[in-house]
């Protein structure tokens, strides 16, 4: 499994906060079957590591993976949950040397040429740009891409079902995060079905 493929299961991997155990199984489920394949769960809760294995129970066929992986405490943690993938908002030293140990797909954070080309130098070639609208949006990846074709991205952050198509549109995105489609008053509620249903919405998004 590449991250290649990973990303490009979907146009859009929702970026989970899950505060509550017992909406891990659910809420995977309304995800996956809203068209969701790749889901990344953030490691900023108490329960989020337990969250990553209930839910690739609940979902075998879909790529569970972490998010916020930023040192080594995070990205142990995605290791022994079972990770199928681990994101972070950007990268440092201590995580490409154990990224580089590691088989599973690594997909870390970029936000200007220089630390894409540092990327692409370590044998990167897909990266999130983060955060993605504060950062220039689709005119910065579009710019990017000029003089570095060669790096696709995943774009997250201050992204919405409105403002998705203007970088999926771009040559050089694959998939873009988000958030909006975890509605906090829906999961408060556990409806379930509406949330599958901004899934489905989200996922059929071009
Ligand atoms: O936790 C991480 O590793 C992150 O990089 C942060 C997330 O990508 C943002 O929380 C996305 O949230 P929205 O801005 O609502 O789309």
């Amino acid at each position: 499994m590449s991250i290649e493929q990973i990303l490009t299961s979907a146009p859009v991997v929702p970026v989970v906060v899950i505060d509550r155990l017992e909406d891990a199984e659910p809420l995977a489920k309304a995800l996956y079957n809203g068209g969701l394949k790749a889901l990344e769960i953030t490691l900023r809760t108490p329960v989020a590591a337990e969250a990553v294995k209930v839910m690739k129970q609940a979902v075998p066929d879909a790529y569970v993976g972490t998010g916020t992986v930023i040192d080594k405490a995070t990205f142990d943690a995605s290791i022994a949950a079972g990770a199928d993938f681990m994101v972070s908002p950007g990268v440092n030293d201590q995580l490409l040397e154990l990224a580089s140990q590691c088989d599973t797909p690594f997909l870390p954070g970029a936000a200007t040429p220089s630390e894409v080309m540092r990327l692409a130098e370590r044998g990167f070639s897909f990266l999130k740009f983060f955060p993605a609208q504060a950062a220039g949006g689709p005119a910065m990846l579009k710019s990017i891409g000029g003089p570095l074709p060669g790096v696709k991205f995943c774009p997250t952050g201050g992204i919405s079902l409105d403002t998705a198509p203007q970088y999926l549109a771009l040559n050089n995105v694959v998939c873009v995060g988000g958030t909006w489609m975890l509605d906090k008053t829906l999961i408060e509620k556990q409806d379930w079905h509406a949330i599958e249903q901004l899934a489905r919405q989200a996922s059929q998004l071009k």
